[in-house]
């Protein structure tokens, strides 16, 4: 599709030029005003199958201009929900080193360092991601809210080898790990409300789970997402530094949010 990028003339304010959806309803991501929440206690905890790889299966680790993305094997998937959600791929938004503000997600005005999305999509219904990406039902994104604390060792799984994928279209093999450890303890606690991509084509096909508790990356490793990577091929001539690659928090509409947790 036609270029987009998070400021200058391609930025989200244009999107809906050429990206529809972009500039219509239930758009993510949104600020979660905590006192508006509505408890559902029909809410189940979260419950991931196969999260546990061994370090024998190879993933992909990639540049794709928007974001750093971990493909996913097909065997891991959402069994809580009313339907199989698999697992496609994981990827980051983060904010800039002299700003370490880049959640997509914000709470009461509040955005975190950084955010992990983990896209899965409905294969109960559809053969594949790309069929069910523009489908009301077609995917389940898990967001997890990233503060600057202690050092992430799972994290680090995946960023140690982020020189690898400098430029646009790089990409490197890392070994499998337990992705389950990128998640906060309390698979109980989170928001869930419908939305959207956060990125074009912006298509109205999200169910968002938001964990309630974050989890923590060093400063050191905040760092280095923030400055390791462009958002530019190779061989251009202006290399782009990619950070700040978060869109801004999007009018709730009449839209409620629900939380699966009292207080
Ligand atoms: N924040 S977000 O809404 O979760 C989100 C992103 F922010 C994001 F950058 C991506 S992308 O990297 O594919 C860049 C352009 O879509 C995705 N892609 C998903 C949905 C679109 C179709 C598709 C096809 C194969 C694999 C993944 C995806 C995305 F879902
Ligand atoms: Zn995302």
């Amino acid at each position: 599709g036609a270029k987009w990028a998070y400021t200058g003339p391609h930025g989200e304010n244009h999107w809906s030029m050429h990206y529809p959806f972009c500039g219509g309803s239930f758009q993510s991501p949104i600020d979660i005003q905590t006192q508006l929440l509505n408890f559902d206690p029909s809410l189940r905890p979260i419950e991931l199958q196969n999260y546990n790889l061994s370090a024998t299966e190879q993933l992909i680790l990639g540049n794709n201009g928007h974001s750093v993305v971990l493909s996913l094997p097909r065997r891991m998937y959402i069994s809580s929900l009313s339907q199989r959600y698999t697992a496609a791929q994981l990827h980051l938004h983060w904010g800039s080193s002299h700003l370490p503000s880049g959640s997509e997600h914000i709470i009461n005005g509040h955005r975190f360092a950084a955010e992990i999305h983990l896209v899965h999509f409905n294969s109960d219904r559809y053969p594949n991601i790309s069929m069910a990406a523009d489908k009301s039902d077609g995917l389940a994104v898990l967001g997890v809210l990233i503060e600057i604390g202690e050092f992430n060792p799972v994290v680090d799984q995946f960023l140690k080898y982020i020189k690898g994928i400098k430029y646009r279209d790089q990409k490197v093999q890392v070994p499998g790990f337990n992705i389950r450890g990128l998640f906060p303890g309390r698979l109980d606690e989170y928001y869930r409300y419908d939305g959207s991509l956060t990125t074009p084509p912006c298509y109205p096909s999200v169910l968002w789970t938001v964990f309630k508790n974050p989890v923590t990356i060093s400063l050191q490793q905040f760092r280095t997402l923030a400055t390791a990577i462009y958002s530019s091929h190779q061989q251009e001539l202006v290399p782009v530094p990619m950070n700040s690659n978060f869109r801004r928090a999007q009018y709730p509409d009449s839209r409620l949010v629900l939380c699966s947790f009292k207080r």
